[in-house]
C-alpha cells in the first residue's frame, strides 16, 4: 500500500508538570488522546509509536496501546529520542501501515517535559558604564535568559564631602551601551521611587567587617551599599516570581563583594552572588568609573597601585606571601608624587583577617589617592 493517510490528530491540553496534571502520568494521558482519537475515526489501531519527549522511558506505546483499551493484541512500541521523537513515530507508524497493508496506526509524542528553568541576571551598577561593565553583563548574558541592569547613584553609601554630586551620569551613552550589548531590562530609578520620604528609616549594618578598609576610610559606606542591594534584589526576586535571580559584582570592590556574600548568607536572599575577575586598561591600571576624574600625568602616577600589587603577587607566587615585605611595598606607593596611600594588606578575602595556615586564598587590597580621586584594587598572593 502507497497512500498512507493521516485520518485523525488529537492532543492533550499543555499544561505545567506542577499544576494542572501534576498526578496524571504521561502513559495516562496518551491513552487518554489514543482513545478519543480512535473514537472519533470509528476504528481501533493494530499497533501504537509514541515518541518519547523525556517522559518515564519505557514501552510508551505498549502501556498506552493497553491503558486506550485497544487490547494485547495491538502492539506498542516507543520511540526514544525526546526532541522530534513524534516526527519519527508518526514517520514509524505511516511505515507500519505501508508494511503491514492497509492496518490503521497511530503515532505520536508524549512527554512530561518542562523548558529548562529562566534564570534572571542582574548587574547593580552606578552608572558611568566601562568595559569593567561590560564584562559583567557579558558574563551575565552567557548565563541568564534574562539580564538587567540597574544605574543608580545611590546617596546611603556616600560620606560627606565625597563625589555623590559630581558622580559621572552619562545615562544616554550608558543605555546605548546597554542596547548594543543586548540587555533586556535597565533599571534607572529616580532617587525619590527609591528612597521616598528621604533617608529610609530602617536600614542595613554592615557589621565589623563594614568598618575595616574601605569602611575605615568611608563609615557608613557598605551601610549604605548593602540598604540598596537589598531594596535592589527585593525588588528583583519579587518581579522575577519562581525564577532564580543571580547578581554579578565586580572583584575590584573586593570586600564589597565579600559583605553582599554575607548579607544574601545571613538573611537568606534567594541570589546567587557571581564574582567577577577585575577588568584592567591596558598599562594595568583597573577600570572604574572614577578614572574619567584623572588627568593624563595622575593616570600616569596611578599605575604604581596596580604594579606594586603585580609586583607583590610575584613574589607571593614564587616565595610565599608570608615573605611579601609590605614596607617597603607601602614606600614604593608612598614615594610616587602625588599619590597618597590610604591603606596596603594582605588578607584572607573570606575574612579579611590576616591569612593563616588554613586560609586558602591571600589577597593584597589597597587603595590610594591621585589628585582628588580615590582608587582601589587587589590582586592574590596566594
Ligand atoms: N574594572 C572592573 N572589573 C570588574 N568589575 C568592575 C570593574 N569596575 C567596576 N566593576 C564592578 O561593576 C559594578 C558596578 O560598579 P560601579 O558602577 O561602582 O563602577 P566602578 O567603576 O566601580 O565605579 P567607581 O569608580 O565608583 O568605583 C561593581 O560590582 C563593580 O565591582
Ligand atoms: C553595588 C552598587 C551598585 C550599589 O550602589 C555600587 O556599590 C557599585 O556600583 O559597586
Ligand atoms: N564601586 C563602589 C561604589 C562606590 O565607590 O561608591
Amino acid at each position: 500500500m502507497d497512500d498512507v493517510a493521516i485520518v485523525g490528530a488529537l492532543r492533550t491540553p499543555v499544561v505545567s508538570r506542577s499544576r494542572g496534571f501534576a498526578g496524571t502520568t504521561v502513559d495516562e494521558l496518551a491513552a487518554h488522546a489514543l482513545a478519543a482519537v480512535a473514537a472519533a475515526g470509528g476504528r481501533r489501531p493494530d499497533a501504537v509509536v509514541l515518541g518519547n519527549c523525556t517522559g518515564p522511558g519505557g514501552n510508551l506505546g505498549r502501556i498506552a496501546a493497553l491503558g486506550a483499551g485497544f487490547g494485547e493484541s495491538c502492539a506498542g512500541w516507543g520511540v526514544d529520542a525526546q526532541c522530534g521523537s513524534g516526527l519519527i513515530a508518526v514517520a514509524e507508524a505511516t511505515r507500519h501501515v505501508r508494511e503491514t497493508g492497509g492496518a490503521a496506526a497511530a503515532g505520536g509524542e508524549a512527554g512530561a517535559a518542562e523548558p529548562a528553568p529562566v534564570t534572571v541576571g542582574l548587574i547593580p551598577t552606578m552608572g558611568a558604564l566601562h568595559e569593567g561593565h561590560a564584562t559583567l553583563i557579558r558574563r551575565a548574558l552567557e548565563q541568564n535568559d534574562v539580564v538587567a541592569v540597574s544605574i543608580f547613584v545611590n546617596p546611603l553609601q556616600f560620606g560627606p564631602g565625597e563625589d555623590y554630586e559630581s558622580y559621572p551620569r552619562p545615562l544616554e551613552a550608558d543605555l546605548q551601551m546597554l542596547r548594543d550589548l543586548g540587555v533586556d531590562l535597565a533599571f534607572v530609578p529616580e532617587r525619590e521611587t527609591m528612597y521616598p520620604g528621604g533617608r529610609p528609616l530602617v536600614s542595613l549594618s554592615s557589621g565589623e567587617l563594614g568598618t575595616r578598609f574601605e569602611g575605615a576610610s568611608r563609615p557608613g559606606h557598605f551601610d549604605g551599599v548593602l540598604t540598596v542591594v537589598a531594596k535592589l534584589f527585593n525588588l528583583f526576586v519579587a518581579a522575577a516570581g519562581p525564577h532564580r535571580v543571580r547578581a554579578y559584582f565586580g572583584q575590584k570592590d573586593a570586600q564589597q563583594v565579600a559583605i553582599v556574600q554575607r548579607l544574601v548568607a545571613d538573611l537568606n536572599v534567594p541570589v546567587t552572588i557571581v564574582p567577577v575577575a577585575i577588568v584592567r586598561e591596558e598599562g594595568g591600571l583597573a577600570m572604574s568609573s572614577r578614572n574619567t576624574y584623572l588627568d593624563e600625568e595622575s593616570r600616569r602616577a596611578a599605575l604604581v597601585l596596580s604594579r606594586t600589587l603585580a609586583l607583590l603577587r610575584e613574589e607571593g607566587l614564587s616565595r610565599g606571601y608570608a615573605g611579601i615585605d609590605l614596607e617597603s611595598a607601602r614606600s614604593r606607593i608612598e614615594e610616587r608624587d602625588g599619590v597618597e596611600l590610604d591603606y596596603l594588606e594582605i588578607v584572607d578575602p573570606s575574612t579579611f583577617d590576616a591569612p593563616t595556615e588554613a586560609s586558602t586564598r591571600a589577597m593584597a587590597m589597597a587603595a590610594i589617592r591621585v589628585g582628588g580621586t580615590r582608587l582601589i584594587d587587589n590582586m592574590d598572593v596566594l
